[in-house]
């Protein structure tokens, strides 16, 4: 069991440098199944901090929510299928032609270095998104409606899976039927930390008894005096539960 919960943990490596990204996959790979790089380290380091961390011989899930053209994001997707990512994300939003164009071009890219396909998922509502946020942007559904609608478009197009918060999980269950897609929850904080600017959250034991696949776990960890110590609270606070 204890295997099967580090497997489930893939810890944000929103840092500022491959160095530091470096020393945490040190410090934590034997306790967490995969490590996740996004905007900042990307736009710091750019491709080479993927390398680096592959290199280390752990999964990678590269978060850098494409939403552009469809023809834009496909060439995007190749290109993160060619750096042998496990998993990557684009955002619902950009509709349907843009996220299979992008699955398509995973796939081909994938074939062509004979290499697996990454998985692709799909950003729904984000977890710092309220019903404030989605007003804003002209959207009167509740965020869990919106969430739903979103992972549905994914599934009908066949991507792998969804992006949703923790209040979202159940939903996205009861409303995709296929057993094997994909949902990856941010925004969950064990009961000692913030919440940041996180809105829908919960913490990781009830995110993954609601059915989350994998949790995703940044500042809890990353603030952490001791991040190995925090990982290791995270997965206590999972048994006990
Ligand atoms: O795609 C994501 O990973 C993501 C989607 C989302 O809706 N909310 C969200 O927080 N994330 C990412 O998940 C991580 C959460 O970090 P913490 O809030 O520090 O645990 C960050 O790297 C976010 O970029």
């Amino acid at each position: 069991m204890k295997r099967e919960i580090r497997d489930r943990l893939i810890i944000a490596l929103d840092v500022e440098t491959i160095e530091r990204a470096l020393l945490l996959v040190e410090q934590l790979r034997s306790s967490v199944g995969m490590f996740k790089i996004g905007s900042q380290l990307f736009t710091a380091a750019g491709p080479e901090a993927v390398r680096e961390v592959s290199r280390m011989g752990v999964p990678i899930f590269l978060d850098l929510k494409f939403h552009d053209i469809p023809n834009t994001v496909a060439s995007a997707a190749a290109e993160a299928a060619k750096l042998g990512v496990s998993i990557f994300n684009v955002h619902a939003l950009g509709g349907s032609e843009m996220m299979r164009r992008a699955l398509e071009a995973a796939q081909m890219a994938a074939e062509r270095g004979g290499i697996a396909r990454p998985r692709v998922i799909a950003v729904t509502a984000l977890t710092s998104a309220d019903q404030k946020t989605l007003n804003e942007l002209g959207i009167a559904e509740s965020p869990t409606a919106f969430a739903v609608r979103l992972a549905k478009l994914a599934a009908e197009v066949g991507l792998d899976g969804v992006v949703a918060s923790p209040h979202e999980i159940r939903p996205v269950r009861d409303a995709v039927e296929r057993a094997s897609f994909l949902i990856v929850t941010p925004g969950v904080r064990p009961r000692w930390t913030a919440h940041h600017d996180q809105k829908r959250v919960m913490t990781p034991a009830e995110a993954l008894n609601a059915g989350a696949d994998y949790i995703v776990i940044g500042r809890a960890v990353l603030d952490a005096p001791d991040p190995a110590r925090a990982v290791e609270s995270i997965i206590e606070e999972i048994e006990d539960s």
